[in-house]
């Protein structure tokens, strides 16, 4: 077995850039790409019932239903201000607004209902790698950062 307190792998490991894979992990790059995530969707016709908070006036039991509303406006504008703190946050408020027309739908079959399948599949193939890179970038900085302490 080695003799201990001889490994000097962390100590080259921690010299190298935070360039990994060939990627820069760059623990705030998510708040752009979210933002361009979003802009996508607001540009596709499947998002227009979900651009802002639903209308109570159109639909006056929504919130017997629906405990938190949410729209793409309300997460755009709470990313603007800065609020979420990281990708996952803004994946769930996005995943809130889907869950709550499942959960409002009088079937499956409604047409808006379909409209947030497509918009999901989009969004999940899109937020998947978003999440992990941010996910990668912290788990470097932390690891070169305990190199420091
Ligand atoms: C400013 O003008 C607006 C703003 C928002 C809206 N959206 C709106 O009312 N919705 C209807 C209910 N809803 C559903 O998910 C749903 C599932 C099945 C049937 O509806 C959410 C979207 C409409 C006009």
């Amino acid at each position: 077995s080695d003799t201990p307190g001889t490994s000097t792998g962390h100590r080259q490991r921690a010299q190298s850039s935070s360039k990994k894979r060939g990627v820069a992990l760059d623990v705030n790059a998510w708040r752009g790409q979210c933002r361009e995530l979003l802009r996508r969707m607001l540009e596709s016709a499947d998002s227009e019932p979900f651009r802002q908070p639903v209308d109570l006036f159109a639909y006056p039991d929504y919130r017997d239903i629906i405990d938190t509303p949410m729209d793409l406006g309300t997460v755009s504008e709470t990313l603007a201000v800065g609020n979420y703190e990281n990708p996952v946050e803004f994946a769930k408020d996005v995943r809130l607004i889907f869950s709550n027309s499942k959960a409002y739908t009088p079937n499956k079959k409604s047409r808006i209902y379909s409209m947030t399948l497509s918009l999901s599949a989009f969004f999940e193939t899109q937020v998947l790698p978003i999440i992990s890179d941010f996910k990668s970038a912290l788990r470097n900085q932390r690891r070169s950062r305990q190199h420091l302490s």
